[in-house]
């Protein structure tokens, strides 16, 4: 690969990027791009794709179809047979379980992906102590591994990973080994740490709260292919499917039919909305967010609901509850009092806070709807 750097190139990117395993279709297609100082995540249940996808970036894979291009420069394409190795690629990575050497010491850990690139020992000491400043652990260079918190290890782990100045980091499942109490501190230590250090980074992780608190664009991915590629913003407030939006627990999803005036739960008599005129489809898929749902005071116009389960969230408690007579539609409400699993309630929907899927005609912005 050629050392010229395209300076307003994408920092990475791909095109039409599939890899198959004989007749296993593992990646479809995939398109995407990323600038410099940008951090895409790549997000998705186990066996999604997004390790296969990171280790094709890295290198370590070969496409079946399509190309890989980082800063500018084709590094692999499968119609020419071109294909550069990881160490060409000028990156840094960081793995699940930091893949730190027990037998060195943190500066030695540090400092050997420049002695791989042969950089003289008083430059290599340099740069090692500069690294180890910039993750906070200067005073940890004598020290072993195992001697380092689970947060520390991964800084160390960072620290060998951004010695060398690589244009991009890949980060595998990086924090999904730590504890949850320290795996929620570093979500936002880390987020500090890649917003300080300016990296260009694509971060793989199956947890949703990691990707929308670290990620500048998340790609949530579905059976080797991208079901959405958007700002964490953007994702939440307009997740493009059921599909997406059940993977960031945005809520309920559910069917709706269309019958006499009133939009229904499908197959029950649970009035949801009205609209003034349907322009089309008698059928629509929507995602009730926890803002549409509330517990409503007694009254007939209350849905009839069980608990199913209740956890405290911090700001308050998050229920989960089924509609009489539709067990399969879960729905999720936020409560200033606890509710018991079997507790009946009633509930009330926010017909304008609906978010209709599919038909650009049932979207409420477009829509006057009334409550019901
Ligand atoms: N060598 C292989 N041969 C055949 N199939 C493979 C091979 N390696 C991976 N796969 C399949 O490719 C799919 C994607 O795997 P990948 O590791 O990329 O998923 P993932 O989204 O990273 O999952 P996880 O979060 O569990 O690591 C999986 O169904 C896996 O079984």
């Amino acid at each position: 690969m050629s050392k010229k750097i395209d300076q307003d190139a994408d920092a990475v990117s791909a095109h039409d990027l599939a890899l198959h395993y004989g007749d296993t279709i593992v990646l479809k297609g995939i398109d995407l791009s990323l600038s410099r100082g940008r951090t895409l995540a790549l997000l998705g249940p186990s066996g999604c794709g997004k390790t296969t996808l990171l280790r094709l970036v890295a290198g370590l894979l070969q496409p079946t179809r399509g190309t890989v291009r980082i800063a500018g420069q084709p590094v692999a394409d499968a119609r020419t047979g071109l294909f550069a190795p990881p160490e060409r690629r000028n990156l840094g990575m960081v793995f699940q379980d930091y893949a730190l050497w027990p037998h060195l010491t943190v500066g030695g850990n540090v400092s050997f992906p420049l002695e791989m690139r042969g950089v003289a020992r008083a430059e290599r000491a340099a740069r090692t102590m500069r690294a180890l400043r910039r993750v906070g652990l200067e005073a940890y260079v004598d020290r072993r591994p195992s001697d380092l918190s689970g947060g520390q290890q991964q800084r160390v782990a960072i620290a060998r990973a951004i010695v060398a100045e690589p244009r991009l980091i890949l980060f595998d499942e990086p924090l999904s080994n730590l504890d949850r109490e320290l795996r929620e501190n570093m979500v936002g230590e880390l987020a500090g740490l890649i917003a300080e250090l300016r990296l260009t980074a694509i971060y793989v992780t199956h947890d949703h709260a990691e990707a929308l608190t670290l990620a500048d664009e998340v790609a949530v991915m579905r059976a080797g292919e991208i079901a959405q590629l958007a700002a964490p913003d953007d994702l939440v407030a307009r997740p493009a499917s059921a599909e997406v939006a059940d993977f960031l627990r945005l809520g309920g999803t559910a069917r709706l039919s269309w019958r006499s005036g009133t939009w229904f739960l499908a197959g029950s008599d649970h009035a949801v909305a009205h609209e003034a005129a349907p322009s089309r489809g008698r059928e629509a898929q929507v995602l009730l967010p926890l803002a549409a749902v509330a517990l409503s005071g007694p009254s007939h116009k209350a849905l009839p609901a069980r608990v199913v389960r209740s956890q405290f969230r911090g700001d308050g408690h998050l229920a989960t509850v089924v509609l009489a007579g539709s067990p399969d539609v879960e729905l999720q409400l936020l409560s200033a009092a606890r509710l018991r699993p079997g507790e009946q309630i009633g509930l009330s929907i926010d017909p304008g806070r609906i978010r209709w899927f599919g038909e650009e005609s049932h979207s409420t912005q477009e829509k006057k709807v009334v409550t019901c």
